[in-house]
């Protein structure tokens, strides 16, 4: 049994697997990073592996505690990766999207892909049919936007995410609703289109966090799958084993 640990720059997941069989999701944040991994290893014994990717700023430390229990894995852009990656800068890519990437060419083989990751930040990344990573964007996430008004302006108020009724805003709160929540949709269907006009055919994923929220209001048909990256890094790690 393993448990796999995705820190992200907002909260982090953790899942348990045996094989391909997903057993249970955790969703905590960093401070209850310990606590949490405690519990886990109590509820499952036959844990023997964990694995962890890491974008968030969570010491490496706080997992090499568990080094003398566990079989403690950091995975990273040195490790065996199931696509060619043609990014210009290979180093400084994400190891979350290189995870996406590689869930996406295992699960979805001969064929073109789009991943799009709505956590903090939103991603986009492409891999061909031929599994070259192409690379794709990076913009900030739908929290994020609702925080960078408030944080960078004088007046406007720090809202939670809501849907809104119209796109024209008719007071503050609907004007900054309609901006963040219908621009976010226009600017993910919109890259989709770019894809689309270079790309005949091509499947897309969308996952992280705002998942359920955005795939209802996308025009473009989409596979919807909020546990995508806890899925991949574990046929990451299984990819690893068996390549390594
Ligand atoms: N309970 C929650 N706490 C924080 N963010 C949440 C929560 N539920 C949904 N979200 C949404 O999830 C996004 C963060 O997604 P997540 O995948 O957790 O990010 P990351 O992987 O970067 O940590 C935010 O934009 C926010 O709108
Ligand atoms: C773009 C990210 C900040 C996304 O992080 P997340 O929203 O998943 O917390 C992360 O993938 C990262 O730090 N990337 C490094 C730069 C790059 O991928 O090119
Ligand atoms: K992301």
């Amino acid at each position: 049994m393993i448990l796999v640990i995705d820190v992200g720059n907002t909260r982090i997941k953790a899942a348990v697997f045996e094989g391909a069989t997903l057993f249970e999701i955790f969703v905590f944040s960093k401070i209850e990073l310990q606590k949490n991994i405690e519990n886990i290893l109590k509820n499952f014994e036959k844990i023997t592996d964990l694995v962890v990717s890491s974008v968030g700023d969570v010491e490496k430390q706080s997992f090499l505690v568990y080094n003398v229990v566990l079989n403690v894995h950091f995975l990273s852009h040195e490790d065996p990766f199931p696509f060619q990656n043609c990014y210009a800068t290979p180093k400084t890519l994400g190891i979350d999207r290189m995870i996406l990437a590689a869930g996406a060419t295992l699960q979805f083989p001969n064929q073109n892909r789009l991943v799009i990751d709505a956590g903090t930040c939103v991603t986009y990344d492409f891999i061909d049919e031929e599994n070259n990573y192409l690379g794709g964007a990076i913009a900030p996430g739908l929290r994020l936007r609702y925080e960078a008004l408030h944080n960078f302006t004088a007046k406007l108020p720090l809202l939670s995410l809501e849907s809104p009724k119209d796109f024209i805003g008719t007071s503050t709160s609907e004007s900054i609703h309609s901006g963040v929540v219908n621009g976010f949709v226009y600017e993910i269907d919109g890259f989709i289109d770019e894809y689309k006009a270079r790309y005949s055919n091509f499947i897309i994923i969308l996952t992280g966090g705002d998942t359920d929220f955005l795939a209802k209001r996308l025009k473009n048909t989409i596979f919807a799958n909020s546990n995508f990256l806890l899925e991949s890094l574990n046929q990451t790690f299984q990819y690893k084993i068996k390549n390594d």
